[in-house]
């Protein structure tokens, strides 16, 4: 069993979950299947990654076989080019009936485009969409404070759930202190830098040789241990079962303040900041 972590609204998840950008296909829904049997059972999907119908049949599959479906978190997100109503509440039944299950657990925004100043919009469609029982939850991914303060302001609901950019290189302290004071779950996407050269940064060598860990187990340990819920993709089984590894890894407060030392300004994977990127 993996600890969990509760949302202002009573929303429960896992402190680790599984991540699935670019897993397709029928070796898609094997990784996937795989990750359910070995425990994990929060699942990122997104309609963008056209692998809603591959996580569903992973996840019927799991549940044939015996996982409870209860126990499973499956989650999606809204594109920003359906950020209208009618379009937000159609593509939300597109999702679900691509997956093949009777509901999404949690469905997300995408990303804020604030540019559109259509966020909003979304965010009504989404809390409609709960309300209707499409979906058990809501939230949102790459909202700032000031793109949440706005979502409260206009609507009086916040998002149960922030999912961000968020690794040793972009620590994101101010992010998760504001979704920390607001009961938002902060989720970590890329949390082990998409393959970039983190897992080789000799500090993080050294924490994972001193104590006896793999380096991706420190870095997901890094971001459990400061309240955050990472999203590790990993198409292997071997690596499936390393990460989830890192829920039994507690790191001190040394070695938590020494790898958020590694933060950098320009930390980002990408030129992705929120306040202006545009991703349809
Ligand atoms: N909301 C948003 O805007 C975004 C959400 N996401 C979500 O977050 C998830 C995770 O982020 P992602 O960008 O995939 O990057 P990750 O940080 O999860 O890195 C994935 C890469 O790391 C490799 N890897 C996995 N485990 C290990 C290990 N133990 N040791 C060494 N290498 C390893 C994987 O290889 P291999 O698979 O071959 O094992 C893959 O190349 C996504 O899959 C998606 O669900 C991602 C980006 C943006
Ligand atoms: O993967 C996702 O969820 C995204 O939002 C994308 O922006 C992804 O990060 C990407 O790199 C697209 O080029």
């Amino acid at each position: 069993m993996i600890p969990t972590t509760t949302a202002h609204a009573g929303l429960s998840l896992p402190v680790v979950g599984f991540g699935t950008y670019r897993l397709k296909g029928a070796g898609g829904a094997e990784a996937i299947e795989g990750a359910i049997r070995g425990g994990y059972r929060l699942i990122d999907s997104a309609f963008n990654y056209e692998n809603e119908g591959t996580v569903g049949a992973a996840v019927r599959a799991a549940v044939a076989a015996g996982t409870p479906r209860e126990e499973l978190v499956v989650t999606s997100k809204l594109p920003g080019r359906h950020h209208a109503h009618d379009a937000a509440i159609a593509t939300i039944e597109e999702s679900v009936a691509r997956t093949g299950l009777e509901r999404l657990d949690l469905y997300l925004i995408h990303w804020p485009n604030p540019g559109r100043g259509q966020y909003v919009e979304a965010w009504e469609a989404l809390i409609e969409a709960k309300e209707r029982g499409l979906v058990g939850a809501i939230g949102v991914c790459n909202f700032l404070p000031e793109h949440l303060d706005r979502l409260r302001e206009a609507t009086g609901v916040l998002p149960e759930v922030n999912q961000v950019e968020l690794h040793p290189y972009f620590p994101q302290e101010e992010q998760l202190a504001y979704d920390r004071e607001h009961g938002i779950i902060t989720q970590a996407w890329s949390p082990i830098g998409r393959g970039n050269d983190l897992l080789e940064h000799p500090e993080v060598v050294r924490i994972a040789q001193e104590r006896g860990a793999t380096p991706a187990q420190v870095v997901l340990a890094w971001a459990i241990g400061r309240g955050a819920v990472p999203l590790p993709k990993a198409a292997s089984p071997e690596r499936q079962a390393e990460n989830l590894g890192a829920v039994d890894l507690l790191l001190s407060g040394d070695e938590l303040a020494a790898i958020t030392a590694l933060g950098r300004p320009d930390g980002r994977l990408a030129d992705q900041d929120p306040a202006r990127y545009e991703e349809l």
